[in-house]
């Protein structure tokens, strides 16, 4: 068993950032009735692992099992990383802003494929709709109209459970036409109420849903909950990219590290012959990840579905989720993951990692 071993150590040792395979905290091998039996424990949610080794990869694992069956689960056991400033994230590990410079680039779409596709990976994951202005999620997630319970003497809400997740929004709270006349202090109010006034629960992500821009709502985030990463969502147009720069140099200035990012309406595919069109330009997200020295996390295609599925309030990663889309998202979720704890570990004392042959 112990050549077994190596052999996977082998297989997951090269394998680089983009396929996460690089780290893990333990191997376990078992053999049962003629099957290997591989479980690999990761820092961070990374269900999908296998799918994302190709073929020689796993061609090598299956020589190395001479002809037995194998089995690969990967499972993560995430390290707690956040201090505990508000008592209401004392159980919530690491607290992400999906953020973007420009208005209408797909952050909030974005947003919530990821939230469900680092639940699929399998994270415990919470929502926060922080575009007090304009907030979509409810709509998006298909719970428009309900209203959270409260609780504890009505001084803390319950989020309203929803495809698995828990989501709060100033959209569950007031008419959307009261929250765009707020001034940004009162709007920055609100975010903070949303943080410190839910019952969160444990979470190993809460996912948060910026307005767009470097405005009053994003220095709050920054001052008043402890920010694990900002990931920035992009269109490739020069323009989306340049409020994109403005929103990594924001988050610099108040030191959240920025995990990478994303790059949305990437390009298209035609749906007779797949050839790909990069209508807003190409590799723009990948100029400025380069630039800043941040990774591209991932790169969705313009897809009419992606539309369609959050305007019913079912994203397209649980609406379709072995769809080639849903699978995107799923990369870029276990990528951005990676990167965050990554991040996190480069701050930090390296860990031990314990791969040791017992
Ligand atoms: N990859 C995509 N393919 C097709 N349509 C998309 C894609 N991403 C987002 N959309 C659509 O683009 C519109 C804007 O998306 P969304 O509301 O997520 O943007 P946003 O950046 O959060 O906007 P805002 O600045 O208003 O907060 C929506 O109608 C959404 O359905």
């Amino acid at each position: 068993m112990s050549d077994f071993k190596a052999a996977v150590l082998q297989v997951i040792e090269p394998v680089t950032q983009v396929t996460l395979g690089s780290l893990c905290l333990d191997i376990n091998v078992q053999e049962t009735a003629g099957t290997i039996h591989v479980t690999l424990i990761f820092p961070f949610p990374n269900k999908g692992f296998w799918q994302r080794l190709d073929d020689v990869q796993k061609q090598r694992l299956y020589d190395a099992a001479a002809g037995k069956q194998v089995e690969v689960e990967a499972q993560h056991e995430s390290v707690a990383t956040l201090g505990e400033r508000l008592p209401s994230l004392a159980k919530v590990k690491n607290v992400i802003a999906v953020s973007s410079g420009k208005g209408g680039v797909g952050k909030s779409t974005t947003a919530v494929n990821l939230a469900l596709a680092l639940q699929q990976e399998g994270a415990k994951v919470a929502l926060l709709d922080a575009d007090i202005y304009g907030p979509s999620l409810p709509l998006m997630l298909g719970c428009e109209g309900q209203t959270p319970a409260l609780a504890d003497g009505e001084k803390m809400m319950i989020p309203i459970s929803t495809h698995g997740l828990v989501v709060n929004s100033v959209g569950f709270l007031v008419a959307a036409d009261t929250a765009t006349v707020w001034r940004g202090p009162m709007a920055a109010g609100v975010l903070q109420q949303l943080l410190r006034d839910t019952i969160w629960g444990e979470a190993d992500y809460l996912i948060v849903d910026m307005p767009p821009g470097t405005g009053d709502i994003q220095l709050t985030l920054a001052q008043v909950a402890p920010v694990s990463a900002a990931v920035i969502v992009t269109t490739p147009q020069t323009i989306a990219l340049a409020d994109a720069v403005k929103g990594i140099a924001m988050f610099q200035k108040v030191d959240v590290p920025v995990a990478g990012v994303i790059e949305n309406m990437s390009f298209h595919a035609c749906s007779n012959c797949g050839h790909h069109d990069y209508l807003f330009g190409k590799d723009g997200g990948k100029r400025i990840a380069d630039l800043y020295d941040v990774p591209l996390l991932g790169a969705l295609p313009l897809d009419r579905q992606i539309g369609d599925d959050v305007d019913d309030g079912n994203p397209t990663v649980v609406a379709e989720p072995d769809s080639l889309l849903a699978t995107i998202y799923r990369d870029t979720a276990a990528a951005m993951a990676y990167h965050v704890w990554l991040g996190q570990q480069q701050q930090a004392d390296p860990v031990a990692i314990d791969i040791s042959d017992d």
